[in-house]
């Protein structure tokens, strides 16, 4: 897979799209302390001085930056509804300083009158957590009896049969809540590199690495246009639009470390001609 990728780039601008929970991080059960690795983050901050680096995650965005804390990266929180560029702007793109894009704004009173409406009615499942990610909300039940699972799930889509303008979709045993506004990872993914300055460029190579269901839009994106490729993180062969897959958060950190320093050899060995 990698030697194909560095073909496949020859003379293109790779940019990495990294999701968080599971791709970068393991996944555990209490979701407050999904932390990565220092050996993972070092590995982010090297990816990042040489190629575009963006974080999309299905968190919020002020959540997903304490778990990575790089200040040099794109994030896009609350899949991928929330963005924000490196605060001392980007190092690839003058004058990219500050890009900030809110989708769905107008959802957030919704979308806290619904957190505290599941908070009360999950309080009575054990194990049930709600998660506020500002512009969705996720119901995580990993930690909740299977036996108890579905009546869980009886009890959010009640809760949003009052909320026709908000949908259900189901991540690695998390119910996620959002706006049905049409966008997505994808979205953020075309919008990052626009940004960019990528926006009908032939000489760019995205490269998108996730692990969960919100991730396939990203993938199906890259494959409508034609660029890049989506690495799918699994451990189990599943139904994807990703070109590669890899199995667990440390083959990710290996692919990362190897195209550092293949980028590291490629810049030595121009300096030396
Ligand atoms: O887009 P992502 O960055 O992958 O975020 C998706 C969800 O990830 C988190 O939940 C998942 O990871 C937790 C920690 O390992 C785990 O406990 C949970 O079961 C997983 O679903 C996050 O907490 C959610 O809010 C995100 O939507």
């Amino acid at each position: 897979m990698f030697e194909q990728i560095i073909d496949a780039s020859k003379g293109k601008q790779i940019v990495m799209f990294l999701d968080y929970d599971g791709t970068l991080s393991p996944i555990v059960d209490d979701p407050d302390r999904a932390f990565m690795s220092k050996q993972m983050r070092a590995t982010v901050r090297k990816l990042a001085r040489f190629f575009p680096t963006a974080i999309v995650s299905g968190r919020c965005r002020d959540k997903v930056y304490n778990f990575v804390r790089l200040a040099e990266l794109y994030y896009a929180g609350s899949h991928g509804m929330d963005i924000k560029g490196p605060a001392k702007g980007s190092k690839y793109k003058k004058g990219s300083e500050g890009v900030v894009f809110q989708a769905g704004s107008e959802f957030l009173p919704m979308i806290d009158e619904v957190y505290k409406e599941l908070v009360e009615k999950t309080k009575t499942t054990p194990g049930a957590k709600v998660e506020n990610n500002k512009f969705c909300l996720s119901v995580h039940y990993r930690c909740v009896d299977e036996k108890k699972w579905s009546g869980l799930a009886q009890v959010v889509k009640s809760v949003l049969k009052a909320y026709p303008k908000l949908r259900l979709t189901q991540g690695r045993k998390v119910l996620e809540i959002r706006p049905t506004i049409k966008w997505d990872k994808g979205k953020a993914l075309e919008f990052l590199l626009e940004s960019l300055g990528f926006a009908n460029c032939t000489d760019v190579f995205p490269v998108y690495i996730g692990d969960d269901r919100t991730d396939e839009d990203a993938f199906k994106v890259l494959r409508e246009r034609g660029q890049g490729f989506g690495i799918l993180v699994s451990k189990f062969p599943k139904d994807t639009s990703a070109s590669y897959s890899l199995q667990e958060p440390t083959q990710v950190m290996d692919f990362l470390q190897r195209l550092v320093q293949w980028k590291r050899l490629a810049f030595q060995g121009q300096s030396r001609v």
